[in-house]
């Protein structure tokens, strides 16, 4: 099945949203529960795609997940734990970046996994060297079979001092989730210290893990024997709460976010005063808004937390298009993240994109051949096009230049949007947008 909306822009989106758990929190949480030797209560789920997919993977290993009709909670039960077929393994291939990071935890469970290839945005190479290295450290051992790999620790995972080349949140993750239940110590150097890596921490120490985390990108871990469950509430979506702010702006409309919570988005709200939009900060939620007069151009370089975060990136570049002036954004996470502006330029907005570095943070694709810096001029009107979804984030931006556009936008490949926006064309309707929906088999 593939729906198709078809939008009729120009109206501001006004009302209010509720954002739910993390999508880069809630799948992994999920994971850790395969550590417990007893039941975990995950709260604030969103209905999102990542979370079908790990729920099916655990549910193929033994782990008994039940949904609470009426409030979403998740309760894991990990103690009938056992190895999956890989053929029905092989049916998530492509599907999400997550079952990499169940490695750690299906060997503390069942002494060995088997990971199928992985998904996510195609918004560059996206290598699992770090994820393997790090394993391999661990005392695994990696063989790539067809459709994956399958990770085995015949001695055991033992605590290691390992140094990760860039701060992958990815790679910080798979150390905690291998290293709580590893034998000894385990000390991380330059690890990644998003917020989600941070409620994943919360959740393990819940568990009866035992990590610190210093100032300096280091984390130490003491290994333990066992975990118990854990009860928890996921903490709220911050990139979804960023892009209905985007939303707000590009569509000069006004939307209160319900569960947006500050401390999490202080760079984002830096920047988003900066391009002149309106916010109103309160304890439930945060008013994002188009204040009516001009909006500033910016130069901005996305980095690892607490810079500014490379999947904020692709709505706010749409409200620049929208800015009076020149704004340059260097793209410095991932070597492949602005295709989606090609769309945007067929609407009318001027970007031009270059392989070189256009700001001052050393980043790893200044000397190869990387479109990673983009230019853009505004302001520009936009007007209503044809657009196939390339990714999450361009998707979502996509759809909030196509709301705001002149006349009409047809929009396929929306599916990719339900990986992480929660029920988005109910939030849509009910925000005042005018669309339809087809689906066709
Ligand atoms: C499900 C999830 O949480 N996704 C988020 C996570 O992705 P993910 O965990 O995949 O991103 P990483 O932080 O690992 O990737 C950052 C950079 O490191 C590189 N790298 C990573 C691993 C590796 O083994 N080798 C390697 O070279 C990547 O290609 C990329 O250039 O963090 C990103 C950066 O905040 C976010 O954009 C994603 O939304
Ligand atoms: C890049 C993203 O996600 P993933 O890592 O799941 O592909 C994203 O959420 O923007």
């Amino acid at each position: 099945m593939s729906s198709v909306l078809t939008i009729r822009g120009g109206v501001p989106l006004t009302g209010r949203v509720t954002v739910r758990g993390a999508k880069n929190l809630v799948p992994k949480a999920m994971v850790a529960a395969l550590l417990g030797s007893e039941p975990s209560v995950l709260r604030n789920v969103p209905e999102i795609k990542d979370v079908e997919v790990v729920t099916s993977l655990l549910q193929l290993h033994g782990v008994t997940v039940v949904k609470d009709p009426e409030s979403g909670d998740l309760t894991l039960d990990p103690k009938d734990a056992k190895t999956a077929s890989s053929t029905a393994i092989d049916a998530h291939a492509g599907d999400s970046r997550i079952p990499i990071l169940l490695c750690g935890p299906l060997i503390h469970a069942i002494g060995e996994a088997f990971i199928p290839d992985l998904g996510g945005c195609k918004i560059g190479d996206r290598p699992i060297d770090y994820h393997l290295n790090v394993l391999r450290q661990f005392g695994a051992v990696v063989e790539k079979r067809p459709g994956g790999i399958h990770i085995s620790a015949p001695n055991g995972l033992h605590g290691a001092k390992i140094s990760l080349p860039y701060p992958s949140v990815g790679a910080t993750e798979q150390v905690l989730l291998s290293a709580t239940r590893a034998e000894g110590i385990t000390e991380l150097i330059g690890a990644a210290t998003e917020p989600e890596i941070i409620d994943l921490i919360a959740v393990l120490q819940k568990m009866g893990a035992i990590i610190s985390v210093q100032t300096d990108r280091t984390i130490r871990i003491e290994g333990v024997k066992d975990l118990r469950g854990y009860n928890h509430r996921a903490l709220p979506d911050r990139n979804e709460s960023a892009s209905w702010a985007s939303a707000a702006l590009v569509t000069r409309g006004d939307i209160f976010v319900e569960g947006a919570s500050q401390r999490d988005m202080m760079t984002f709200l830096n920047t988003y005063r900066k391009v002149g939009g309106g916010m109103d900060i309160g304890d439930d939620g945060i008013r994002f808004y188009h204040q009516g007069g001009k909006l500033s151009p910016l130069v901005l370089e996305t980095d690892v937390h607490p810079g500014f975060m490379t999947d904020w990136q692709q709505p706010l570049v749409v409200a620049l298009t929208q800015a009076e002036g020149v704004s340059i954004v260097h793209e410095t996470v991932y070597e492949n993240r602005f295709g989606f502006t090609e769309a945007l330029a067929r609407m009318g907005a001027n970007i031009q994109v270059h392989r070189e570095c256009l700001g001052s943070v050393p980043c790893r694709f200044g000397q190869r051949n990387f479109l990673h810096s983009a230019v853009i001029s505004g302001p520009t009107p936009l007007r209503g096009t044809d657009i196939d979804i390339p990714d999450l984030r361009g998707g979502f931006s996509h759809l909030i230049a196509a709301l705001a556009a002149t006349g009409t936008s047809r929009v396929t490949g929306i599916d990719i949007i339900n990986r992480g926006y929660e029920r988005f064309t109910e939030k849509l309707a009910g925000l005042g947008a005018d669309f339809d929906i087809t689906t066709t088999k």
